[in-house]
């Protein structure tokens, strides 16, 4: 599912008012009649149910008017909370305050001096709060009495159902700067706005609602460069189905170099990934000493001995024996647990100008570019990189911070300039191709944030890569199955005790659900 900027939607908006004549205080009116189903769908029956509205004075405050009147109408109480002059009003939102008004309704100006006390009194007795303040249009931080009252709502722990997007929310850039509201729902109109499914914005949103106010299909599904919610849907699509005529040939030969002394576990789960994601035939390809022990865990793969160090890492001259078994498989996957010996970052490094099948470059095999990143864009293959924040910040000679704060930028700065689809890892993983398009992945959960959850996804990404799906398509579905895996897991056995091994147990599950609930077509 698309997502747009706040800039985005509004010129969604205008068009559909300017150029298809709908006007804005029917799509407003439809909003606010969203809003109220949504609220019945938590409430059941609002009838003698009590709710406070705060209303600002742009369109979203109009929204929030709206939705008070149909209140109203179905027999609930409702107290108009207006964060502004009613002189201050304009437009749509003006008409909706003069009907609400004309209606006989009281409201309660809650931004004179004695406000505060007002809201007070108010949430004492409400059975749920609606934020109608600010939507698209704000920008920055509250000020300080409004931010009073963002905490007096939340400290109230009285459910919140925001309108659009939580006020104190940057609908772009999900950055939450000062006091926020934090919502139980978030009901959003036409598409969701990247401020929602990014974090720290995910968590102020409570449960997405993305409802329909009639704005024309043409207009939300517009554009080419686009960004992306992940859905189930969308890569059920992409998923090959199985052909009655299909052998292991057909979905993949995959080849992972992983591993060294100490680290044979990355390997084995990154092997154990790539054959649970439906490759055909893998060969995991390690250090000679590792050989056999690998081998002894892993009845359904290949193993390849490669040269290695006295320390029980790669060698130099394990770049000429991958190459050559580069020729006879169709995929690369390459670096979890290597190690950062020195030798064995050289041979990554001379190996990379020479690969040509499609590459998953994952942890030390980008930690041995490090200071010479620009590697990356003169490499023939097609390549995936899935570099936590750390590695990317690493990669970009940044803080840790510095990335976290501006992921989505930085994904897709890094894959236009590397021409390399970037996994950006972490919560809310962002996936960015080189063409522009970028996917923010909704599944996964803090359980993952475990050893070897990372080889997991290099793997399962090898294994989707090997069946055909592009490089693009593999990385975005191989996040979001990874996440659902790991989501799955986490039901059944909790978010503390979860393990890679868990995440890639489940991925039949997360198949079997996609296949049972999308008919995919291809
Ligand atoms: N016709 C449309 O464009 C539609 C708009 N809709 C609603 O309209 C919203 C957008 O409306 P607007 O663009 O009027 O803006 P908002 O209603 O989001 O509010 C912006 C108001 O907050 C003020 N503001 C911004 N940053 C601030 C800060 N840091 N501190 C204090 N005040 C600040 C602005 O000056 C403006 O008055 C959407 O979120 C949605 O709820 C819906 O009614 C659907 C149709
Ligand atoms: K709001």
């Amino acid at each position: 599912m698309r997502v747009v900027t706040a800039a985005e939607m509004r010129q969604i908006d205008q068009t559909a008012i300017k150029q298809h004549g709908i006007p804005g205080i029917v799509l407003m009116e439809n909003a606010g009649l969203r809003v109220v189903e949504v609220i019945e769908g938590i409430l059941g029956d609002v009838r003698d149910q009590v709710f406070s509205i705060i209303v600002g004075k742009g369109n979203n405050g109009g929204d929030g008017l709206v939705v008070a009147r149909h209140l109203l109408n179905r027999g609930a109480q409702v107290k108009v909370l207006l964060m502004a002059d009613p002189a201050d009003f304009q437009g749509d939102a003006r008409v909706n305050l003069n009907i609400w008004q004309n209606m006989g309704q009281p409201v309660y100006q809650v931004n004179q001096v004695n406000g505060i006390n007002i809201i007070k009194v108010a949430l004492l007795n409400t059975s749920m709060v609606i934020d109608a303040l600010y939507g698209t249009g704000f920008h920055g931080v509250v000020n300080e009495k409004v931010g009073r009252i963002i905490e007096l709502i939340n400290d109230s722990h009285i459910p919140v159902v925001a309108v659009d997007i939580p006020s104190g929310l940057e609908a772009d850039t999900g950055q939450v700067n000062g006091p926020c509201i934090k919502a139980d729902h978030t009901v959003t109109f036409g598409l969701p706005k990247i401020g929602l499914v990014v974090e720290p914005g995910a968590s102020y949103t409570g449960q997405l609602h993305i409802v329909d106010i009639s704005l024309p299909r043409a207009l939300t599904e517009a554009g080419h460069l686009q960004k992306y919610l992940l859905t189930g849907e969308t890569v059920a699509r992409w998923l090959p189905p199985r052909q009655s005529t299909g052998h292991k040939g057909t979905y993949g030969r995959v080849l992972v170099v992983a591993g060294s002394r100490g680290m044979v576990g990355a390997a084995r789960l990154t092997t154990r990934g790539t054959l649970r994601a439906g490759a055909g035939l893998v060969t995991l390809a390690l250090p000679a000493g590792l050989q056999p022990v690998a081998a002894a865990s892993l009845d359904e793969a290949m193993s390849l001995a490669l040269p290695e160090t006295p320390e029980g890492t790669l060698a130099i001259g394990a770049a000429g024996v991958i190459l050559e078994t580069c020729r006879q498989v169709d995929v690369l996957a390459l670096g979890p647990g290597l190690s950062t010996h020195p030798e064995t970052a050289a041979m990554v490094k001379s190996l990379l100008p020479e690969l040509e099948v499609p590459t998953v470059l994952d942890a030390d095999a980008l930690n041995a570019l490090v200071g010479d990143v620009d590697m990356l864009g003169e490499a023939k293959a097609p390549l995936i990189i899935t570099p936590h924040p750390g590695e990317m910040a690493r990669l970009l000679d940044l803080q840790v911070a510095e990335v976290q704060e501006n992921r989505i930028d930085l994904a897709l700065a890094a894959a236009r300039k590397w021409r390399v689809v970037v996994v950006l890892k972490g919560a809310r993983t962002i996936v960015a191709s080189p063409n522009g398009n970028i996917y923010i992945n909704p599944t996964g959960n803090p359980g993952m944030a475990t050893g070897g959850s990372g080889d997991a996804l290099t793997g399962i990404i090898a294994g989707l890569l090997g069946q055909g799906l592009n490089p693009e398509q593999a990385a975005a579905a191989g996040v979001y199955l990874h996440g659902r895996a790991g989501d799955l897991a986490a039901e059944q056995l909790g978010q503390v005790s979860l393990l890679a091994g868990d995440i890639i147990s489940f991925l039949p599950d997360v198949f079997k659900e996609l296949e049972n609930s999308f008919v995919p077509v291809r």
